[in-house]
């Protein structure tokens, strides 16, 4: 069993919109394809991955670093001990070969890309949905069978208006989702008028979580979240800079409703002292960790046993990036939901063509691997970059 060859490239999803910090005007991900020697069904095995949006394809770091790496390696350092499959835990560290700690800057990017491609392939080459593989290894057995996800937009454009931002709302709601969330951050008067507007068109403030994108300093957080605390709203997210612990801590004194943050923390050790420092609340607070920007499900997994040890439940954890490797995680190893970006960076935003969003739940694809040829146009443009 081999890995023969790993091809990437980097793929645009550039559009109009922006949050309170970057456009995406020139924003791109990285796609991997790993080919390996395995046939089932007929079907050569090959496992795909790409990193979320939000930081740009990681084409130099992978090309002159960690694809060689994979493909240098020994066959039996990368397979388990019987020889019948590949070993992402092994993989992990054949990546991380000649790199020190900390400093974890946008290689755990690169990493989480490979590692989602090869979990893609492990669960292909077992014949079963990556969801069931990670509840029999590593769960309890029993996946969930549907996972709450919201969806993500509400972002800036250029001459959206108030009535467009409602009508994008409508949208979601008519699409099943229970919970919608919107980009604030560019002004207190303009974000509690659009606020007010959304509010308008979903049930309750329980139906809105908003997103700063790490704009605020102390002061201007404590402002918008007096302003906030009454909407009583879904979720107030990443609203300082997201290594500023002692901020996080702070405002928790001044907020009590819950807060959510953590999509970019890039490592084990970076969340943990997210849980040690910043004052974030196992009862009521969430987090983001997304494993395609941040090493990968390898490392989540140590991330989820660091909750654990700190008495926080996996059901806190609603990852940032809309991509279906979180939402086997979410099924498999029991997370409490998933974000999704319904018709925004496409054709990574959404879930399998075929299965409703219903009452804010969503349902998983019943075929190997981690589901992408169950997306007509991810798999499509997947494959093109296998060729
Ligand atoms: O606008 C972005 O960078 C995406 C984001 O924060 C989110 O999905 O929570
Ligand atoms: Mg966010």
């Amino acid at each position: 069993m081999k890995i023969i060859d790993i091809k990437e490239k980097a793929v645009p999803i550039k559009s109009s919109i922006s949050n309170a910090y970057i456009d995406f005007s020139k924003m791109n991900v990285s796609v991997v394809a790993i080919v390996t020697d395995v046939f089932k069904n007929g079907k050569r095995v090959v496992g795909y991955g790409f990193n979320s949006n939000g930081r740009y394809a990681p084409s130099g770091l992978l090309h002159e670093r960690f694809i060689p790496r994979l493909l240098e390696a020994e066959t039996n350092d990368i397979l388990n001990d019987e020889g019948s499959n590949f070993d992402p835990h092994k993989i992990w560290d054949i990546l991380m070969t000649g790199e020190k700690p900390g400093g974890h800057g946008e290689r755990s990017v690169a990493v989480g890309t490979l590692d989602m491609a090869i979990w893609d392939a492990v669960a292909k080459i077992e014949e079963k949905p990556l969801y069931q593989l990670l509840a029999e290894r590593y769960g309890d057995g029993k996946p969930d069978d549907k996972v709450f996800v919201y969806a993500a937009g509400g972002y800036y454009q250029p001459g959206k208006d108030d009535k467009m931002l409602q009508e994008e709302m409508r949208g979601y709601l008519n699409l099943g989702y229970s919970v919608v969330k919107m980009k604030i951050g560019n002004g207190l008067e303009e974000d509690l008028r659009r606020i007010e507007a959304v509010l308008e068109v979903v049930p309750s403030g329980q139906s809105l979580a908003v997103d700063v994108n790490g704009r605020f300093d102390l002061e201007t957080a404590i402002r918008y979240a007096e302003k906030l605390e009454p909407y009583n709203l879904f979720w107030y997210e990443e609203v300082g800079d997201p290594l500023d612990y002692e901020l996080q801590a702070e405002l928790s004194k001044h907020y009590k409703n819950p807060m959510a943050t953590g999509e970019n923390l890039f490592s084990m050790q970076d969340a943990r002292n997210l849980i040690r420092y910043g004052g974030m609340r196992p009862d009521r607070d969430y987090l983001q960790f997304d494993c395609a920007l941040s090493y990968g499900l390898v490392e989540y997994m140590r991330i989820l046993d660091m909750l654990k040890e700190h008495g926080w439940s996996s059901r806190r954890c609603i990852p940032h990036g809309g991509h279906q490797l979180s939402l086997n995680i979410a099924a498999g190893l029991g997370l409490g939901g998933n974000e999704s970006y319904p018709g925004i960076f496409e054709p990574f935003g959404g879930f399998a063509d075929d299965i409703p969003v219903e009452n804010g739940y969503v349902g998983l694809p019943d075929v190997p691997g981690i589901g992408f040829e169950t997306k007509a146009p991810l798999i499509k443009l997947l494959r093109s970059v296998a060729e």
